[in-house]
């Protein structure tokens, strides 16, 4: 019988991700430590004939947790579908959906630290116990129904592990934490799809892309399929440096990836004087939400040792002024 993926998240601009994503460990690149538990305990699961345990992955958006879990499904050769916490809105969802499963079927969530309170708690016994309790009717006449459900595995993906409540997280068998990726290997990343939409791409070139990339493979792919515009106009068959290198620069990617809203948070910090700055500043300064700033501009940015985290606040570090071209100030405000 035919496996069933049934993705209900999607945007189009991820529709079009689709055809580039990988559905086999020998096309998902890096993240070598993650694959390799997930293969051992992908087996181990299947010579049991047994559902796998819950999954939890974290890690900044893009680094390819939805493509991990469409792999594992196809490894255990089992339905999944995939949505987002902001879809399931009440516990009857959640519901509908839960007992809409079979034996051994995947459910991916996305962004699963957005779940309600009350969506939560039904996850709770759903997870643990392969059962659910709803509530019919309400005052004195309620009525508490229990519906078994078969054993099934929940892989959650979240940008954001802190936001997670104890009970869920207690709940995942199985915890990884994403990271990003080295340029070789979004190099190969970019060789891959680039085979996919049927061009070659130099390998310089695909460094090239890899260092823009901000160590992210949504990144690096609709790069490419920019370059692969620039391409295309001059009437280039395949991908070489030269017109790669044009292309990033007329789309304004600076050499170290960063796009406008990176450099403005960059600027925020230098034109602090060494002073900390605190996440709510930061965030109305750039008239983003604290959220965003904290899962999708900053991970990069400290991994990389661009901005250092402290008690007091977010602070520029030495490599924030190179950046930016500036003569390095320490917090005493000396001038370097
Ligand atoms: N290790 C990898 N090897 C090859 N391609 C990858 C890899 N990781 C991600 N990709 C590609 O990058 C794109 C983004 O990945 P994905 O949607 O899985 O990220 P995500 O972590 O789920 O993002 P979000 O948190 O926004 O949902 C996909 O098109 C996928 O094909």
């Amino acid at each position: 019988m035919d496996r069933l993926v049934e993705i209900e998240k999607f945007d189009t601009e991820e529709q079009s991700e689709l055809s580039l994503r990988p559905d086999a460990w020998n096309e998902y690149i890096g993240q070598d430590k993650i694959k390799k538990n997930l293969d051992v305990f992908i087996k181990a699961s299947k010579k049991r004939s047994e559902a796998l345990d819950h999954v939890l992955f974290f890690g900044p958006p893009g680094l390819g947790k939805t493509t991990l879990a469409l792999i594992i499904a196809n490894e255990m050769e089992s339905n999944i579908k995939v949505t987002a916490a902001p879809m399931i809105e009440k516990s009857g969802d959640l519901a509908a959906i839960l007992t809409n499963l079979e034996e051994g079927d995947i459910l991916f969530i996305d962004e699963i630290h957005r779940l309600s309170p009350a969506v939560e708690e039904i996850l709770y016994s759903s997870m643990e116990d392969f059962r659910i309790d709803i509530i019919i009717g309400s005052g004195p006449a309620a009525q508490t129904v229990k519906i078994d459900l078969p054993r099934f595995t929940l892989i959650g993906a979240t940008t954001r592990a802190g936001m997670l409540s104890n009970p869920l997280r207690d709940r995942f068998g199985m915890n990884f934490r994403l990271q990003f990726y080295n340029n070789e290997e979004l190099a190969k990343i970019i060789s891959q799809a680039s085979k996919k939409l049927d061009r070659e791409i130099i390998h310089e070139a695909a460094i090239e892309i890899a260092k823009r990339s901000r160590g992210t493979p949504r990144i690096a792919l609709r790069l490419l399929k920019r370059v692969r515009d620039f391409a295309d106009v001059a009437d280039e068959l395949n991908i070489g440096h030269h017109r790669t290198k044009f292309a990033l620069d007329e789309l304004g990617i600076n050499s170290y990836g960063f796009d406008e809203m990176d450099l403005k948070l960059l600027k925020l910090l230098v034109d602090a004087r060494g002073k900390p700055m605190g996440l709510s500043t930061i965030a109305a300064s750039l008239s983003e939400d604290e959220g965003t700033v904290e899962d999708v501009l900053e991970p990069y940015l400290l991994a990389n040792g661009f901005l250092e985290r402290t008690a007091k606040g977010r602070k520029a570090t030495r490599a924030t002024y190179d950046v930016l071209n500036m003569d390095w100030v320490s917090e005493e405000g000396t001038l370097f």
